[in-house]
């Protein structure tokens, strides 16, 4: 049985400025509370796992420990085929330099080495997303997404976030990049688990 939400009020337990945007928004229509990490002054927990499922949990425990109050995390990346899945869950770690997160070089090196690799077009790839309700007993729900598509080069587009200018979603035409928000959101690995969520923990 999957342990219904019938709370008021659930933080938010990430730090990423565009998922915050993006579950914000589809959160909207259930009239809950919405805090974030920053808003309770949470550290990041160290994402210690080598599956999405297990970081989300980190994430999300350590967010209702600290707090008392349920919390909702997203432990996302892409899979890149031609690079046997890669970089998957270390799809943040590509991006850390010195100076902080360059996504620009992120995508830089996902296409170098699909070069180096001479993998085959079309370079085929997939958004996962998984997404974890914890409550601060220690219980949860998890929940995994995913878009399926490719990646293409050059990047194109400066809408969205981390890898979406590299993105091309089956049966679109325009990178998640190009996209204004309205519609990336029903293409996405991010709705596609909440959809999940949502039957699952909020009854509808
Ligand atoms: O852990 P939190 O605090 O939630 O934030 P984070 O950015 O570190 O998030 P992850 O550890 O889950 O790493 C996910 C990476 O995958 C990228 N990513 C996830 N969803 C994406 C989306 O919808 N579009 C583009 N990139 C995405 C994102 O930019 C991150 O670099
Ligand atoms: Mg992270």
């Amino acid at each position: 049985m999957t342990r219904r939400f019938d709370g008021s009020e659930l933080v938010l337990a990430s730090h990423n400025a565009g998922k915050l945007r993006e579950i914000s928004a589809l959160l909207e229509p259930f009239g809950i509370t919405v805090t974030s990490a920053a808003d309770h002054g949470l550290e990041e927990p160290e994402e210690t796992e080598d599956t999405f499922a297990g970081n989300a949990r980190i994430k999300a425990h350590f967010a209702a420990k600290s707090t008392g109050l349920p919390a909702l995390s997203d432990d996302s990346g892409i899979e890149v085929d031609g690079l046997g899945g890669a970089p998957g869950v270390y799809t943040a770690d590509w991006a850390e330099t010195p100076n902080g997160r360059d996504f620009m070089q992120a995508m830089t090196r996902t296409w170098n080495e699909l070069e180096a690799a001479n993998a085959p077009e079309p370079r085929t790839a997939r958004f996962v997303c998984t997404l974890c309700l914890a409550w601060p007993d220690g219980t949860d729900e998890v929940f995994r997404g995913e878009a399926p598509g490719r990646v293409v080069w050059p990047p194109r587009g400066d809408q969205g976030f981390g890898y979406d200018p590299m993105f091309l979603r089956d049966g679109q035409t325009q990178t998640f990049g190009e996209m204004p928000y309205a519609e990336k959101e029903p293409l996405s690995h991010r709705s596609d688990a909440f959809a999940k969520l949502v039957k699952g923990c909020f009854g509808g």
